[in-house]
């Protein structure tokens, strides 16, 4: 009797469980603690951002596709797996519409001033893929003037109107950024955000960060912060996460624990993936399938400013969640382990 090849799979992907055990040995770990040997005899890797992808995990083992239930794989040596024929497949744009939900609940809280009106607000959006094209719809939809800066897009196909970072810092009355982590080439993102970029920021304004921690740096922002350059900061990554900075952590306006994907929508369409790209792997007939338990999200884009300041703190309160975060940031890790995933509603 052939045995069943062996999955490895992060034990806090939710739906997971039971899909592929018809046709696979399935293990599931704890993501920041799967080591060389867990996954030595093992073809397949189904992880989040929490298990660092590379040779000294991967060397030796049978694994044939590293599957991420996330958009980001920074996690992931690309270069090592290509060197060793190993696939790695990722859940593009799975919870882009999470994100979105977590830039508007920044935004209501940012207008909950009397007299902020989007109309009078530049929107600044730095990279626009899955989640910056995103935001960028439902800004011009709430009434903000948009811009946007994505070189290598522009590249690709001139003519989109956007705009160079600086000239998109110097307009922006709030920055957010949505690229992903990358070291090398002409568009590399790390530490994108420095001492210069928070100086041609506008006096007074406002900078998000749910991308990556690093492509932000710490001491900058603290300077821009405590200098009042930049009045308002909303952090969803950090750098070096769990063990986040107490300052920057005490002077965030926002501050969260890398939660912005997590939707109930976002989790159901990022397990979707893995099992697409298992199931491509090994001819099972669950390319479609898709949590049965989660209705997919409808959008609604007939949502409006003073609609959303309604509705959206009934689904999500960023405040609250702030305030425990500041309170305890030792439980970073475990509040996004427990975190009950929100609702998409538009
Ligand atoms: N906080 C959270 O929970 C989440 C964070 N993310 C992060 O957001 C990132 C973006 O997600 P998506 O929009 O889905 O990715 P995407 O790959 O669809 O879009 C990224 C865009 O950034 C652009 N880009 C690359 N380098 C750039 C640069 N130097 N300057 C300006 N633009 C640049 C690319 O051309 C692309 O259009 C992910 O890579 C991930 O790190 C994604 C989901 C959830
Ligand atoms: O999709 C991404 O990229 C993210 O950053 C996720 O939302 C974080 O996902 P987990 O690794 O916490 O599942």
């Amino acid at each position: 009797m052939q045995t069943k090849p062996l999955i490895i799979a992060d034990r806090d992907i939710p739906f997971l469980e039971g899909v592929l055990e018809p046709y696979a040995e399935v293990r599931y770990l704890k993501g920041s603690a799967i080591t060389a040997n867990d996954v030595r005899g093992a073809e397949v890797l189904i992880t989040r951002t929490r298990t660092r992808c590379d040779r000294a995990l991967l060397e030796g083992s049978r694994i044939r596709l590293i599957a991420t239930a996330t958009i980001g794989f920074d996690h992931i040596d690309t270069d090592y797996c290509r060197s060793r024929g190993i696939r790695v497949t990722t859940a593009a744009g799975c919870n882009a519409r999470g994100v979105l939900q977590y830039i508007m609940a920044v935004l209501c809280r940012l207008g909950a001033e009397p007299g902020w009106q989007p109309s009078e607000r530049t929107l600044g959006i730095v990279g626009v893929g899955h989640v910056g094209s995103l935001v960028e719809e439902y800004g011009r939809l709430l009434g903000f003037r948009v811009v946007c800066c994505d070189p290598p897009r522009m590249r690709l196909t001139p003519g989109l109107g956007f705009l160079t970072l600086d000239e998109l810092l110097s307009l922006s009355d709030i920055v957010t950024l949505h690229v992903p982590f990358t070291t090398e080439g002409p568009d590399k993102t790390a530490g994108m955000a420095s001492g210069e970029f928070f100086a041609r920021m506008r006096p007074g304004s406002a900078f998000i960060n749910c991308s990556r921690g690093p492509v932000m740096q710490d001491g900058p922002l603290l300077d821009a912060l405590r200098k009042g350059h930049i009045t308002y900061a909303a952090i969803d990554t950090w750098n070096h996460e769990p063990g986040i900075d107490r300052e920057l952590l005490a002077r965030a306006f926002c501050a969260t624990p890398h939660i912005a994907g997590y939707s109930v929508q976002g989790k159901a369409a990022g397990t979707a993936a893995v099992v697409r790209s298992v199931s491509e792997l090994y001819g099972l007939p669950l390319t479609e399938w898709y949590p049965p338990q989660v209705t997919p999200t409808v959008p609604d884009r007939s949502v409006t400013w003073d609609g959303l300041q309604r509705s959206l703190p009934r689904y999500f309160d960023i405040e609250a969640e702030t305030t425990y975060l500041k309170q305890h940031p030792e439980r970073f890790e475990e509040l996004r382990n427990n975190y009950p995933y929100r609702t998409e509603y538009f």
